[in-house]
């Protein structure tokens, strides 16, 4: 497979440009115009620094306005694309993309533009160039690959071919398998772009909105499958004009833009194995099977204070590290580690974030299978000393340099808690805690679509449509990724300022990370007495929310009082009933929750969202004093 990245996808500088897409792998770049015009060196300046890191320019774009126009605008029209023709020669690219005209003085009729583009292709031979045909999907008189199709078989001339871009075809919701029968050598180029379902002027939603493969909801998988089905073996080539991507770090966002084209290939000989795909084998989509485990860095003192909760929450000391200060806690099949090592990876991550979840564990199909996915996705793999006779978890690095482990049932990750801890015998009865719920990761809103990208590339998960979520001082952007089970439930949620519970977090604890965990018990009553008897206080919700919520839902009153006695947050979708009961929040925003799912709930609590990020602030700001 050949990769291609167009340079308006990444932001900075057009020589920050070019060194971020050279080391995330790309093999070429499409010049976008206004890139060129906007840097101050020649054009064979431009053709260097692409050489020099080992760059092809696959194409220059975009040519406008230049079909169907009356003279005297037609041979003007001519006349600019002989000047790109000398611009094209010295970049050293054979390659121009037209987009379709949006003139208002442009004439229609296929057989006008198909003379056009004969008489441009003449043109073009001459200087050994070819020019590609892509229909904008708010093109005047063409909108539609298949009309632009016919004029360039209409055209019937070697050096015109047709190019198309997944926004286009599919923002307009033309069924992409009609590129199938297109020949493939009168496929110039293939540009490709996803992007969020989102009911806008095509224009603007285009400009503006554009993702990686994969980041939204348009069925680009489909799209390069019928594509491939052609034959077409050249350049796929991202073309992402998105606001977000412009102002982030370029290094980033042609990472990302890599990995979609991988995960997208990979897909596409998954879902149509008779496709060819010239793509090194990589394991499958990994199932994951829930939370293993949850482990937090900390000091001496964070240790105590967060023992002292989940004890108060009726966990038990179950176990120490054989070799490490790590202590288990653990209830039900939950089992959090607190690490309070002095050196190694987690006392890193202390002394630069403090006491927090420096890595969890998920329970996969096959752990080791998963990082050899997730290192052809180009994720980075974790790995650090063990002591002898310990296992080597298999990890990789996850949300803010995070670290992600992997147990499966084989004959020695099956057993690591008899391998790499002492028991200790726990003497409490429990709360009816059973297993993780889901666990919430908070990061910068821009942050959302990369680790979106992560998960739903290296696991077999589906997503959620994103949500807002109100904080008193803000919006917090809100995405859901879990397995089709439910077994495994992971929310992201983007910040998009310092002064919500969420951007606070992130701010005072110096980075994304895990901010929010949701226990699950199968009584949340019987939960809330033990854990009343066990010490602990929740997190008091205003009286104000009982009388909406037994008025909005009609609850028994019996039903409400309970509701309201024991602080517990109440809804109900279409299958079930829901449960929350908070703990106050601990240090800089860490959340625990515990939840009671009835009959097939198969939500978060959206809706309870303000009523208890209010109380958590409440509960933040010291008395008498303004929030921070
Ligand atoms: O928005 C545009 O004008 C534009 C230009 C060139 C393209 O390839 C494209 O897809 C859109
Ligand atoms: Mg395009």
């Amino acid at each position: 497979m050949k990769t291609s990245i167009a340079t308006v996808s990444i932001s900075g500088e057009f020589s920050e440009k070019l060194a971020a897409i050279a080391a995330a792998g790309f093999d070429g770049i499409e010049i976008f115009e206004n890139d060129f015009l906007a840097f101050d060196g020649s054009p064979r300046e431009v053709a260097k620094m692409a050489a020099d890191v080992g760059l092809e320019i696959t194409l220059y774009q975009p040519f406008r306005d230049f079909e169907g126009l009356p003279e005297p605008q037609r041979q003007r029209a001519f006349d600019r694309a002989e000047r790109k023709f000398d611009v094209m020669a010295e970049l050293g690219t054979d390659l121009m993309l037209v987009c379709s005209s949006v003139s208002p003085v442009s004439l229609g009729g296929i057989d006008r533009a198909a003379d056009d583009f004969r008489e441009l292709g003449e043109r073009a031979a001459k200087r050994n160039i070819r020019i590609g045909y892509e229909a904008l999907a708010w093109g005047r008189h063409v909108s539609d690959h298949r009309d632009a199709w016919e004029i360039v078989r209409r055209a019937d001339h070697p050096n015109i071919g047709l190019i198309v871009d997944s926004f286009h075809t599919l923002a307009r919701k033309i069924d992409p398998n009609t590129i199938r029968s297109i020949p493939k050598d009168k496929i110039f180029f293939v540009q490709l772009a996803d992007a969020p379902a989102i009911d806008m002027d095509l224009l603007y939603w285009s400009r503006h909105y554009r993702n990686m493969p994969g980041e939204g909801d348009l069925q680009v998988a489909e799209f390069m499958r019928a594509v491939t089905a052609t034959g077409y073996d050249g350049y796929i080539s991202l073309e992402i004009f998105n606001d977000q991507f412009r102002g982030g770090s370029p290094r980033a966002i042609a990472d990302d833009g890599h990995r979609s084209l991988i995960w997208l290939m990979d897909k596409v000989r998954r879902d149509e194995p008779a496709l060819p795909v010239n793509l090194p084998p990589m394991p499958a989509p990994v199932g994951v099977e829930g939370v293993a485990f949850i482990e937090f860095a900390a000091d001496e003192a964070g240790a105590a204070s967060i023992g002292k909760l989940l004890s108060s929450m009726g966990f038990v000391e179950a176990g120490r590290h054989v070799s490490k200060d790590v202590v288990l806690w653990r209830q039900g099949d939950i089992n959090i580690l607190i690490n309070t090592e002095r050196s190694g990876f987690a006392h890193s991550s202390f002394l630069v974030h403090g006491t927090s979840v420096y890595a969890i564990a998920l329970k996969v199909e096959d752990a080791r299978a998963t990082v050899e996915r997730a290192r052809a996705l180009g994720v980075e793999p974790f790995e650090q000393p063990v002591g002898a006779g310990e296992l080597t978890i298999p990890a990789i690095r996850g949300v803010g340099g995070s670290v992600i482990y992997f147990l499966d049932s084989s004959d020695d990750l099956g057993q690591v808690w008899d391998i790499d801890f002492k028991r200790v015998e726990g003497d409490k009865p429990g709360a009816g805690l059973t297993t993780v719920d889901h666990i919430g990761q908070t990061m910068e809103q821009g942050e959302m679509l990369s680790w979106l990208l992560f998960y739903t590339s290296i696991f077999r998960t589906r997503k959620t449509p994103m949500v807002d979520v109100i904080d008193p001082a803000g919006v917090v952007r809100s995405q859901v990724i879990e397995s089709e089970d439910g077994a495994f439930r992971l929310t992201l949620n983007g910040a998009e300022n310092r002064r919500t519970l969420a951007g606070r977090f992130i701010s005072e604890s110096f980075g994304s990370s895990v901010q929010h965990v949701a226990f699950a018990t199968s009584d949340i009553f019987a939960t809330a007495r033990a854990l009343k008897e066990a010490g602990f206080a929740p997190l008091e919700i205003s009286p104000n929310y009982y009388d909406d919520v037994e008025a909005r839902f009609g609850l028994e009153p019996e039903l409400a009082d309970l509701l309201r006695a024991e602080n517990i947050l109440y809804d109900r979708d279409d299958k079930g009933e829901f449960f929350q009961l908070y703990a106050p929040t601990w240090g800089d925003g860490l959340i625990f929750e515990i939840i009671e799912r009835r009959d097939n709930y198969s939500g978060y609590g959206g809706p309870n969202a303000p009523f208890r990020i209010a109380a958590q602030k409440r509960h933040l700001r010291p008395k008498g004093m303004p929030t921070r």
